[in-house]
């Protein structure tokens, strides 16, 4: 097991071309949030926003629509009733976040099953939350050609998996991997989160307890989305943002008993700042 260290993300995060507009950096769809969750996906949008996606679109339950622009005007809405927007918004994305606070209703299930399939090979999804309880519920692999990210804590694991939270070893978490497609990356959320893609598996070294807060997994949907629409390779952009989301909260709780996902949020864009590759 590779430990992730704090060069990732100086190999990672470049500084901007001066020659460049908002699609430079890559345009990501985030699907989340129901009447009940709606914060899971302000955050989720959020994060991919200040993480740096160059356009970013939230497709919620119009209930959070206001709150949203209350926070950030900068994101765009959708009802994620109407079909037909939602479907013009899913093609034209470089990322789509699916799941944070998707509730597990027949509504959601649909949704879930409206939007995997309609994503092509070279668009990256990534599947957390709700979702991937959907997912355990009926035993299903989802049908989509899509580059996979599967972000579940241990407990979704479980549910996916079938493999108890003791029994998540590396050798057990990978054979159930294997029945993935083969470019599938499992961000398996803990203490110290393993990330794993075939035989490769890494260990984060940041985070800390202050950090057991809700939504901050939500969170770090948002902030991998945000890396990969910049920075495309799937796998040095999803260790880059595990590490920085869990360096950003570290960073906090030098001074804070807990940390707030929103105020790590808005730390991110100057630790990226901060750590960004200064060798040109
Ligand atoms: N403000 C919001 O709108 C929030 C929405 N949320 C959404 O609520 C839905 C349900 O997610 P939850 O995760 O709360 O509920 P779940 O029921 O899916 O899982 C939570 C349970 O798993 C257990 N667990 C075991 N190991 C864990 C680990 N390493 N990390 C976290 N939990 C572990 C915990 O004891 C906890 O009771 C998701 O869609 C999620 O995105 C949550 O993120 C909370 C905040
Ligand atoms: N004690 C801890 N130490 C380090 N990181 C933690 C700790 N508790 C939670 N985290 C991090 O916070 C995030 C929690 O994700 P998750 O449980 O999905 O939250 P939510 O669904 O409420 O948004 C993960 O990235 C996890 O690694
Ligand atoms: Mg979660």
């Amino acid at each position: 097991m590779k430990q992730i260290s704090a060069a990732i993300l100086k190999s990672v995060i470049q500084p901007r071309p001066q020659e460049s507009h908002k699609g430079t950096f890559g345009r990501v769809l985030v699907v989340a949030g129901s009447a009940t969750y709606g914060g899971a996906g302000i955050m989720s949008a959020s994060a991919a926003l200040l993480t740096g996606a160059g356009l970013t679109t939230l497709a919620s339950d119009p209930v959070n629509r206001t709150a949203l622009h209350s926070q950030h005007p900068e994101i765009m809405f959708i009802d994620w009733h109407d079909d037909s927007l939602l479907r013009t918004t899913l093609v034209t994305s470089d990322v789509v976040v699916i799941g944070p606070g998707l509730g597990v209703d027949d509504f959601a299930w649909q949704l879930l099953q409206r939007v995997l399939p309609q994503l092509s090979e070279q668009q990256v999804v990534i599947i957390d939350g709700s979702a991937l309880t959907l997912l355990a519920e009926h035993h299903e692999i989802p049908d989509t050609k899509a580059q996979m990210i599967l972000t579940p804590h241990q407990e979704e694991w479980h549910r996916l998996s079938q493999l108890a939270i003791p029994s998540q070893s590396i050798t057990a978490n990978q054979q159930v991997l294997q029945k993935w497609p083969a470019k599938t990356i499992l961000v398996l959320k803990q203490h110290r989160t393993e990330i794993y893609q075939q035989t490769d598996v890494y260990q984060n070294t940041t985070g800390v307890a202050a950090m057991a807060t809700g939504g901050m997994g939500d969170t770090l949907t948002g902030i991998i989305a945000g890396m990969i629409a910049q920075f495309k390779k799937p796998l040095p952009a999803t260790l880059a943002a595990v590490y920085l989301h869990s360096l950003a909260g570290q960073e906090l709780a030098r001074q804070q008993y807990l940390v707030l996902p929103s105020q790590l949020i808005a730390m991110l864009p100057h630790l990226m700042w901060q750590y960004q590759d200064r060798s040109n």
